[in-house]
């Protein structure tokens, strides 16, 4: 796993900050989700937000992070949990990055984009010195709108032990924004980008499986642990010399959106819970199908939650996260991992009962759920 650098020869080293802090880089925004031609449903989305609420509810106790975030001054969900607890940075000159999903009547499959996404406005980027100067455990790159720079990602590895990156913060590009409905949403090869050079730097990569070829998983798994995710499917993770899939948790989809985020924070919390990346790929699994049950940023239960830090309690190894606190990681699956699997589907049970009841209608979203209200300004 790569040293966090020195900042450069003659200049002062940040500060180190709390053992366990982590640092989240990546812009909330506003969802607009679409259906047939009208709006279904108006949330909060952003990376970012979904992956504080992941961390919020399934971090350990010692573990705390900080997040940066760009919003304009028509944010909407100032009061919501996530940007509550994190508050955002504001540009005053730009609106808040917003995006339009729009979801087709057919079902999607696990491998195929389940919907057609348009960023119709963009905030501000996010500057290298917008982030704190002190030293974290760990950094997770989770941009939406292209936000986070490359100079901005080289500082995140600089100042954090292990970063994990989320590929749709490197390759997303945008189309022309011409007739107001915004700008289409495309990929770019991950090889052309600035950010190529900064992979081998990084200790996780995560793309969905739609995102994979433009990553190049053959390539870049020879710099990074490269995780696949696959939908319903669950996952793959492949780093030089091997590769584990990792199985899946069942769930009604009412909303994909903000599953492979919160899959991310899942991920993370299990390394810092201590597990392999194997194993601790269960708990991304976990918090990915917790993701899709709910519309927008999803919210769970305290009993839910208390199973789930009693399983990890009892299966983690506690202080030995070899990753954030050491210069290594462990990949494979552990002798405990199936067991670890079955405990952790019974939390998920315990959430498909206490989720509002869902009609099974394939992938459509909001099945389940009356269209959200938009939320009322900050
Ligand atoms: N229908 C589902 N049932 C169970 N788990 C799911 C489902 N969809 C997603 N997941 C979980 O969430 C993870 C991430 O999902 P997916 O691969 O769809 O990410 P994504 O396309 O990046 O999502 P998004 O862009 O909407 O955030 C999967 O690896 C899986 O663990
Ligand atoms: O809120 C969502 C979410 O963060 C998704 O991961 C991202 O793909 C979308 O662009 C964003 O609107």
């Amino acid at each position: 796993m790569p040293e966090p650098d020195d900042e450069g020869a003659g200049q002062q080293q940040p500060k180190a900050g709390p053992a366990l802090e982590g640092l989240v880089v990546g812009s909330y925004c506003h969802d607009v989700l679409l259906q047939g031609g009208r709006v279904v449903g108006e949330t909060l989305g952003g990376a970012a937000a979904f992956v504080s609420t992941v961390l919020d509810a399934a971090s350990p106790p010692e573990a705390s992070f900080s997040v940066v975030s760009k919003v304009g001054p028509d944010f909407a969900y100032a009061s919501a949990p996530a940007p509550a607890r994190h508050p955002p940075l504001l540009c005053p000159a730009r609106p808040t990055t917003s995006f339009h999903a729009r979801f087709s009547d057919a079902a999607a499959s696990a491998h195929a984009p389940d919907r057609q996404l348009r960023r119709v406005h963009a905030c501000d980027p996010i500057y290298p010195d917008d982030l704190p100067d002190r030293r974290f455990a760990y950094g997770l790159a989770v941009g939406v709108a292209g936000e986070v720079l490359p100079e901005t990602l080289e500082r995140m590895i600089r100042l954090c032990r292990a970063v994990l990156v989320d590929a749709q913060a490197l390759i997303r590009a945008f189309g022309a924004e011409g007739d107001g409905s915004g700008a289409a949403v495309r990929h770019v090869a991950l090889e052309g980008t600035p950010y190529a050079r900064l992979l081998q730097r990084v200790a996780f990569l995560k793309a969905s499986s739609e995102e994979a070829p433009y990553v190049g998983v053959e390539t870049a798994r020879r710099r990074c642990c490269v995780i696949v995710t696959e939908g319903r499917d669950g996952c793959r993770l492949y780093w030089d010399g091997g590769e584990a899939r990792v199985a899946p948790f069942p769930a009604v989809q009412v909303d994909p959106t903000g599953a492979g985020d919160s899959y991310l924070a899942g991920f993370a919390a299990g390394l810092l819970w201590g597990l392999s990346a194997t194993d601790a790929a269960l708990l991304g699994n976990f918090f990915g199908a917790a993701a899709v049950s709910q519309v927008g940023v999803p919210t769970f239960h305290p009993k839910m939650l208390q199973a789930v830090k009693r399983i990890l309690e009892d299966k983690a190894i506690p202080w030995s996260s070899p990753c954030i606190n050491g210069t290594t990681f462990t990949f494979q699956r552990s002798i405990m991992h199936d067991e670890l699997h079955a405990s952790l589907e019974e939390a998920a049970r315990l959430m498909r009962e206490q989720s509002p009841p869902a009609t099974e209608n394939g992938d459509g979203i909001l099945s389940a759920q009356e269209p959200t209200s938009p939320p009322s300004g900050c």
